[in-house]
């Protein structure tokens, strides 16, 4: 992010030529056989700096890499004044400069460490009493309903980075939750995700959270409008709303509009972005469900990995090593994607959360300085939970032409121990062998032996794992609400480190908007085939095929 695209630093060239002249060389099976301290060589123990309980491991070592590979990804960190960067976000500098805003989702979780000088940053903690204060009167059942019955039901109407959060973690910690406070997220327009989600609900019993940081998201308005017509048609009294209703957002004026009033909305701030805002007030659902001190300790999880970014040396900074490896991948072998299998079904959601996550952030084509790069940015993210993942598109990738990066994440306990934790050995020597498989493979000379002599030689080739397929481990003692924080913003800061280094704005998402206007000119023409007009022919040809069959 030095002006520069990222192609002109002298260590992306001579990353380059490494790759040019020794990608055919690094077989992870050889690099392993010529050095028994690989594993300790390229592995790392997090320890939080405030709460040794929260720890992990992150093994790199089954990465095309060697210690001069890493030392020059290391250099393009350097050359990229990552260290700079990184320190004008703490410091609330409009690193965001599209939309002239500061990056603070650092300050939503700052427990007094950093000094940040930012308007609205003071407010973070009145806000946060707020959350713990109308969390606690709900869960213990002091917060009414309408007809003085205690709620038992939370519906989160929000899409984007008002939903996939809270979803993800109100998931990935379940076995922290009111299990009598039950959580739905409506996030589609489609109204059938609304429809379905009500039929579940009693309007005396329900509390709907309208999660919207600009509160004019057209899903989320018009999921919110429909909510409460269904709430109103039962109440009647539109003074009930009150106890039915609140806002998550930065935009009062529209909150006060709809009928919330100031009073039942938690405010948050333009230096929030959408898909960093769990931290904030978005995450009241996560209060709801797992209560306010367990939601703290997530924060304060994701505060120790700040410090750790903030702090560690380049070698040793998680973050900025998940980074430099995702860009050799990317930039150099040309993967095209990176999967998340987090073998733990807590965590289902993991990858869903961060395609928004990274590829929001990093799927640009443009540099700050607005010039086209000449390099891949942001990778395709995917992934599933382990096991269901290797029963379907594990296939392609032990076998497939394409070269998948994927992080394998794992708790080393289980909070469903049955069978005397039965389960989840199966589940974790899965976890472990299939990085092994695809790092080392199964050769042709190992199959010939296996079949024996009366094999075919088709039967022989398509048995073969060719293997070098890269891979990071990371395990940790138990998905706890603060590892979980700390995990999340592992990757949020891997993220901001490679979009330094690719010089892009990772924080504002304008490749959203176009199709959003196309679709509202779109909506006005929807009633008469006469009013289909400015389209091409394949898309007018689309919507009088709707116009002939709609009902209504
Ligand atoms: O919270 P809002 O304002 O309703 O926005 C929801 C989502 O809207 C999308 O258009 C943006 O791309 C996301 O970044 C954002 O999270």
């Amino acid at each position: 992010m030095s002006g520069k695209l990222a192609s002109e630093y002298a260590s992306w060239k001579k990353l380059q030529s490494i790759y040019d002249a020794e990608h055919s060389k690094l077989i992870l099976k050889d690099l392993f056989a010529a050095d028994p301290e690989r594993f300790n060589k390229f592995s790392r123990e997090y320890v939080s700096p405030d709460d040794p309980s929260v720890t992990f491991l992150l093994d790199f070592s089954k990465n095309l890499v060697t210690e001069p590979i890493l030392g020059t990804l290391l250099d393009l960190v350097r050359e990229a004044q990552l260290e700079t960067y990184r320190d004008k976000m703490f410091a609330g500098e409009h690193i965001n400069t599209s939309e002239d805003r500061a990056v603070l989702h650092v300050a939503l979780r700052n427990f007094n460490d950093f000094s940040i000088s930012e308007a609205g940053v003071n407010e973070v903690s009145g806000v946060l009493a707020h959350m713990k204060e109308f969390s606690e009167a709900v869960r213990s059942g002091s917060w009414k309903g309408y007809t003085g019955k205690t709620i038992n039901t939370v519906v989160n109407i929000g899409i984007g980075g008002s939903d996939l959060g809270p979803v993800m973690v109100t998931e990935a910690l379940k076995p922290y939750s009111k299990r009598d406070l039950t959580t739905h997220f409506v996030s589609n327009i489609d109204g059938t995700h609304l429809a379905e989600t009500l039929r579940l609900c009693d309007p005396e019993t329900t509390l709907f959270i309208i999660a919207s940081k600009t509160f004019t998201t057209q899903e989320t308005i018009t999921n919110a409008t429909s909510a409460r017509d269904w709430f109103l048609s039962t109440a009647k009294d539109k003074a009930h709303v009150a106890k039915h209703f609140v806002a998550l957002s930065t935009n009062t004026k529209a909150v006060t509009e709809f009928g919330i009033s100031e009073s039942n909305m938690f405010q948050f701030w333009d230096w929030v972005g959408g898909r960093y805002s769990l931290w904030s007030a978005i995450g009241l659902s996560i209060a709801l469900s797992i209560g306010y001190d367990n939601f703290e300790q997530l924060l304060k999880g994701a505060h120790g990995m700040d410090k750790h970014f903030k702090t560690a040396p380049l070698e040793k900074n998680l973050p900025v090593l998940l980074a430099v490896l995702g860009i050799w991948y990317n930039d150099f072998y040309g993967a095209q994607t990176h999967a998340l299998l987090p073998y733990d079904q807590y965590l289902h959601k993991f990858a869903d959360y961060f395609q928004q996550g990274d590829m929001e952030s990093n799927g640009k084509f443009v540099t700050k300085g607005g010039e086209r790069v000449n390099y891949q940015t942001g990778p395709i993210i995917w992934g599933a939970a382990g096991t269901n993942g290797q029963h379907s598109f594990y296939q392609l990738v032990h076998q497939g032409t394409k070269l998948i990066p994927a992080d394998f994440i794992a708790p080393a306990t289980t909070h469903n121990p049955i069978g005397h934790s039965k389960h989840h050995r199966i589940l974790l020597s899965n976890f472990f062998a299939q990085p092994e498989a695809l790092a080392f493979g199964k050769t042709e000379e190992e199959v010939r032996k296996e079949l024996g002599p009366n094999a075919s030689e088709p039967l022989i080739k398509s048995k073969v794992f060719e293997g070098n397929r890269p891979s990071n481990s990371i395990i940790f003692p138990l998905l706890t609400p603060s590892t979980l924080g700390a995990l999340i913003a592992l990757y949020e800061h891997k993220i901001f480190t490679q979009g330094v280094i690719w010089g892009i704005n990772s924080f504002d998402q304008m490749g959203v908007e176009l199709g959003k206007v196309l679709a509202k000119a779109i909506l006005a023409q929807l009633e008469k085939p006469e009013d289909v007009k400015g389209h091409d022919s394949s898309t007018t040809g689309l919507i009088h095929y709707y116009q002939k069959y709609r009902k209504e």
